[in-house]
């Protein structure tokens, strides 16, 4: 299937699509009433590591919406699931590890068992390049290496990041070992998604933004690069996303020392004003609030086409600013797409 034939890959790789491909940052989830039904089946990491879920799961809202991209199913913390870290979802709480603070909990990482824990991703990528309409970009992910330290070392969610503000801080040598064992199967990862059909990749770094200017570089923009620069050695064709959220100005600089070809923006980024820090050939994608999405009426349509309009002639693909909500009507969800595509 040539390039020509999807939008989103082809704004990805730096075209100005007119209307701009569409698709959504949690885009499969609850706000669904089809999710919610094949939910009762099993818990996450089940559904996560089941092909046949994982590919109905990642279907659901391309068939309902016509979405231009597909995004694996999966999440972040497969990958210290895959090194042999436990890891449990609970209800209200989110994820649930046993934390690795010490180079005992570190040793008990087994790097050697990763790409074949998740082979059942790979499975479930082989089977929707089958499946999906051919117009569609099927989208692989993972964590950055910061972002998947932080829930590894505070055993979840955490409001203050205390522990791993205190591993940089007091055993730094520990610190970049971690970062190190989670660069490289990061890229062995993604590169083994890419073969079995991901036809872009993004890389999630929720938490990078916790950081000052100088750790910033040294644990976010250093390891990206390091990860985009293996990907592009083996697969120089494929798309690589980032995702800096909260990055707020270092974005710039992290769109030019990466080397991604895509920028996804959080909400509180002014497009317009990105779009003037980063080279044209950076594609950006982004940034509706998903408050607007939840709130929906006029305003979602007003706002949906001040952010498509503000980037015509750029290379851009629609997307939110963060995940969608869970309580969001998926009427809205139809709504923004059709206004998108309203040109
Ligand atoms: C930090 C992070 C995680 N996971 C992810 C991030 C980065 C993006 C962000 O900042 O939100 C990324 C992610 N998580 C999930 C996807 C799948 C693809 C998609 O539809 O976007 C992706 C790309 C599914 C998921 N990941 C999770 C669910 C909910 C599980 C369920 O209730 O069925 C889904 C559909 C669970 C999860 N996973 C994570 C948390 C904190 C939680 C619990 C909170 C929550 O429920 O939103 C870690």
């Amino acid at each position: 299937m040539a390039t020509k034939d999807k939008p989103l890959l082809r704004a990805l790789k730096g075209e100005a699509v007119w209307p701009p491909p569409v698709w959504l940052m949690r885009q499969a989830g609850r706000y669904l009433p089809e999710f919610r039904a094949m939910r009762e089946q099993a818990d996450f990491i089940t559904r996560c590591m089941t092909p046949d879920i994982a590919v109905e799961l990642t279907l659901q809202p391309v068939r309902r919406y016509g979405m231009d991209g597909a995004i694996l199913f999966s999440d972040i913390l497969i990958l210290p699931w895959a090194m042999g870290q436990d890891l449990r979802f609970e209800e209200g709480r989110g994820p649930v590890m046993t934390p690795i603070r010490s180079e005992a909990d570190l040793a008990r990482l087994d790097e050697g068992r990763m790409m074949e824990a998740v082979a059942p991703v790979r499975e479930a990528l082989r089977r929707l390049r089958v499946e999906l309409p051919d117009e569609t970009t099927l989208l692989g992910f993972a964590g950055s290496p910061f972002t998947v330290a932080c829930y590894m070392v505070e055993g979840g969610s955490s409001r203050d990041f205390a522990h791993i503000r205190a591993m940089m801080q007091n055993d730094p040598a520990l610190f970049d070992r971690l970062m190190d064992i989670l660069t490289r199967n990061t890229a062995e990862m993604l590169c083994g998604q890419i073969e079995a059909g991901a036809e872009a990749v993004m890389l999630f770094d929720s938490w990078g933004g916790i950081l000052p200017p100088e750790a910033f570089r040294r644990y976010v923009i250093e390891p990206t690069r390091q990860i985009v620069a293996h990907i592009c050695a083996r697969h120089p064709d494929v798309p690589l996303i980032g995702f800096p959220r909260l990055g707020g100005v270092m974005v710039a600089e992290y769109a030019e020392k990466t080397g991604i070809n895509a920028l996804a923006l959080d909400t509180v980024a002014d497009m317009a004003k990105v779009a003037e820090m980063v080279p044209e050939t950076v594609t950006l994608q982004g940034n509706l609030d998903p408050m607007i999405l939840l709130n929906g009426g006029e305003a979602l349509k007003a706002e949906t086409r001040r952010i498509r309009d503000s980037l015509r002639g750029r290379p851009h693909v629609f997307n939110l600013g963060h995940g969608v909500i869970k309580t969001t009507p998926p009427e809205h969800v139809a709504t923004l797409v059709e206004t998108i595509r309203d040109v």
